[in-house]
């Protein structure tokens, strides 16, 4: 088992309630991907699992053979090194360079000395290359992080979780800035990256039409419940529609299909 929740509830200081009662739960190795209308819980969900909301969320977490209540300070620091996260807009300090912020991925895998002479002098500028090179942007090695677009930076984002290798992959809208053919190219190679490590992977997307495509399993999210949890090829257009109701569907973003509402079920493969 990657994770298992059960019962879990997230209220915000303000009241907001972001999560109830979810019952959501992975076996190592699957691939999942959130969808649901903007301030769904996606996000909150994601942040849960990535350890964020430890002491305020209710009911328990199991996180990678851990129940994250009994661990203390240290081997929670040691749980998420071997979780990684990829943010909708990362946030990676505009004067670092690309390869300290690729190689930061592992920051908390190293033993301290070592993770702080990277911050001065790049530990693994080799290692941070080849992570680069698989979402095309190795010519940005050294290129600092305000000089980069927001597509770039977002992959750079997915780049340093390449580099990072963590068991359990969490990423938050991860091709939101990237045109339809990279968009479709990047979550494919988180897939495929995910598949070949045996990594478990959470991913969360507006554009339904990549998830259904790129994904085995789907969990639709609707004011902060899960509405559905089924293999991509049994997402219905009603069950879409009543997840949407209220929105437009989110519009595929590959060229548009013949009946476009349901995209292509191979778009990935
Ligand atoms: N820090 C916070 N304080 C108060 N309320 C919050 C906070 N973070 C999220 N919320 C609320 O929790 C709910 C779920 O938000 P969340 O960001 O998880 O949704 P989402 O599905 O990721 O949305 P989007 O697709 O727009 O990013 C929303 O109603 C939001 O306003």
């Amino acid at each position: 088992m990657s994770f298992a929740l059960e019962s879990v509830g997230l209220t915000h200081a303000d009241g907001s309630t972001a999560l109830a009662d979810i019952r959501l739960a992975a076996r190592q190795g699957e691939s999942i991907a959130l969808i649901g209308p903007s301030g769904a819980g996606k996000t909150s969900l994601l942040s849960v699992l990535g350890t964020a909301w430890a002491d305020q969320a209710t009911g328990t977490q199991q996180l990678l053979g851990s129940e994250l209540r009994a661990l203390d300070a240290r081997a929670r620091r040691a749980l998420r090194a071997r979780i990684g996260s990829v943010h909708q807009a990362p946030p990676l300090p505009g004067r670092q360079r690309v390869v300290t912020s690729v190689l930061a991925g592992r920051l908390g895998q190293w033993p301290a000395w070592k993770a702080l002479a990277s911050l001065a002098y790049p530990m693994d500028s080799a290692g941070a290359r080849a992570a680069l090179a698989r979402v095309e942007l190795e010519d940005k090695l050294f290129a600092r992080c305000d000089q980069l677009s927001g597509g770039q930076l977002q992959r750079v984002g997915i780049a340093r979780v390449l580099y990072q290798q963590p068991a359990l992959v969490l990423a938050d809208e991860p091709v939101s800035a990237l045109d339809p053919a990279l968009a479709l190219a990047t979550v494919k190679l988180l897939v495929e990256d995910a598949a070949q490590r045996h990594a478990t992977l959470v991913a969360s997307l507006h554009a339904v039409d990549l998830a259904l495509g790129c994904f085995a399993r789907i969990v639709g999210i609707r004011g902060g419940r899960i509405a559905f949890d089924l293999p991509a090829t049994q997402v219905s257009q009603a069950q879409l529609q009543a997840l949407y109701a209220g929105e437009d569907l989110p519009q595929p973003t590959q060229a548009p299909q013949p009946s476009a509402a349901v995209p292509p079920m191979n778009a990935c493969r």
